[in-house]
């Protein structure tokens, strides 16, 4: 029966990916220079305030003079750099209001596709994925001593806890997750980019990548971007904006327009495009600046993107990958209607725990199961139509089989973890657990409760397949033959 249509585990994205390492700090020789450099200043390290922080280290608070110097922030600006829980972060240093100006950004410091196409390797770069030249240009600027974005570079973190960075034994720990196909998807699409971005860049230009650029180097710079970029402001869908990029994200906040591309000034006598951010919660003196990074990703891409997921089962989630199978007698007029209806050969469908099931899925259900004496809707006549009778139950054999296979797919999701769901809350509720650990358990967790909501939906529908109407009895309805009762009317 499973042979009508596969049911595969959900497609890694190749969106995300990443890996911490440790490059060396070519700059420690700098550093006594620098430090003589910037005392000389102290007077506007004491006004921007945390200078006088022992809890701030070095690098942050050079990476803040450099903004005073540059005149990003002032006395005036109500953030400042704190060691948070997450990190770095952005704490108030006065009462702020719901949607007041946090932070401003003028674009000469944005790093994005153009600001690589500017600089000595943008005519490498040209016609690169706009990621791969990003990264590029931040690793070269990594490896730079002059480089304009130097103390921002130094207080970058090495890696975070995404999925791409476990370790064979961590990653052990989401055995038969999504979030572990995914998270492998991912990391082999990025040594393959590596491996010929190496081969036809970085290699064959030395004078402009002296240095040696690992693997590694790659994950990191590729981590950098997926969980510090910005994707939603007008015209940049790729952007990193120093500063900015040390807000956290919290889930009390749930709108996602705190960024915005304004015009202004961006210096004494210019002006210029500024990356705007405001607070989306009103704020005491001391508290931390929270945003919302992305209402819609699931706990998987949260896992592996920014390393950590929230609370909750709200992002619980579970991709169901659908295909019109090759070998289907009726491949051919399956793919014209899912085409037709904006589907393909194959289909993704996230399902989550508290919301209905995608619109679309049933009927490209019904589609893939369609055969028998059924098969007669796949006749042109219907191409118009058949869509509308796929959005209802089209027949019992029809709606049954749909119902069967997908609890077999749950069922056989759910034999692949290695632990059940009840030895999964039992870990939780005794606590005691490593980040990753606990985020590799609450991540089994949320897709196996998916998993047996999905099941049930489907066994419940299989229960009621009886009341349920189908196309015969509609099409009778339609052509007046069926009663208000349902009983077949005759005529003498
Ligand atoms: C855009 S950066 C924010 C600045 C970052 N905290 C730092 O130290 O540079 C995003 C990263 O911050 C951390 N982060 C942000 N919000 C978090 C949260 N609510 N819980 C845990 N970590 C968080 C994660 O490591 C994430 O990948």
């Amino acid at each position: 029966m499973t042979a009508l249509f596969s049911l595969l585990p959900s497609s890694p994205s190749s969106s995300s990916l990443v890996f911490p390492h440790k490059i060396p700090n070519q700059f420690q020789f700098l550093k006594s220079k620098l430090n003589s450099h910037f005392k000389k200043r102290v007077s506007i390290s004491s006004v921007l305030s945390i200078a006088t922080d022992p809890q701030i280290p070095e690098s942050v608070q050079t990476f803040w003079q450099w903004l005073s110097d540059e005149g990003v922030v002032s006395s005036k600006t109500p953030v400042r750099p704190g060691i948070v829980p997450e990190g770095l972060g952005l704490v108030a240093t006065r009462d702020i209001n719901k949607g007041e100006v946090v932070l401003e950004v003028p674009k000469r410091f944005w790093i994005n596709p153009d600001a690589v196409a500017a600089s000595e390797i943008g005519n490498l770069c040209f016609g690169l994925k706009p990621w791969i030249s990003v990264a590029l240009f931040l690793l070269r600027e990594k490896s730079r001593e002059d480089s304009k974005w130097k103390y921002y570079i130094d207080i970058l973190p090495e890696s975070t806890d995404s999925t791409i960075y476990w370790s064979e034994e961590e990653l052990a720990e989401i055995q038969g997750t999504q979030l572990l196909s995914t998270t492998l998807g991912v990391k082999e699409y990025v040594e393959n980019e590596f491996q010929k971005v190496e081969e036809e860049v970085i290699l064959r230009n030395k004078k402009l990548f002296p240095f040696p650029i690992t693997l590694d180097d790659f994950f990191w710079a590729f981590g950098i971007l997926r969980s510090r970029a910005f994707s939603r402001l007008r015209n940049q869908n790729l952007v990193i904006i120093p500063f900015a990029d040390l807000v956290n994200h919290s889930d009390i906040v749930t709108t996602e327009d705190h960024a915005h591309e304004v015009k202004g000034p961006a210096g004494l006598f210019s002006w210029d495009y500024l990356f705007s951010l405001r607070s989306p919660l009103t704020l005491k003196a001391g508290e931390q600046v929270f945003i919302q990074y992305d209402l819609n990703k699931s706990s998987a891409d949260m896992a592996l993107d920014y390393g950590f997921i929230e609370s909750g089962a709200k992002r619980d989630a579970f991709t169901f990958t659908l295909e019109i199978p090759e070998s289907d007698d009726f491949y051919g007029d399956k793919l014209d209607i899912a085409e037709t209806n904006g589907l393909g050969e194959s289909a993704y469908f996230d399902i989550k725990l508290d919301r209905p099931l995608p619109p679309t899925m049933l009927p490209y259900l019904r589609l893939l199961a369609l055969g028998g004496t059924d098969a007669f809707l796949l006749e042109s006549i219907f191409r118009n139509t058949i869509w509308s009778h796929l959005e209802v139950p089209v027949s019992r054999a029809n709606e049954e089989l749909i119902c069967q296979v997908v609890q077999k797919a749950c069922r056989s999701a759910l034999n692949g973890y290695r632990t059940t769901l009840e030895e999964d809350e039992k870990l939780l509720e005794e606590g005691n657990l490593s980040t990753r650990h606990e985020m590799a358990v609450k991540i089994r967790v949320g897709e196996k409760k998916v998993l047996q909501h999905i099941e049930k939906v489907f066994k419940e529908r299989e229960s009621e397949l009886d009341t349920l109407e189908y196309y015969q009895e509609r099409r009778l309805k339609d052509l007046g033959l069926v009663g208000e009762q349902g009983e077949i009317i005759f005529w003498e």
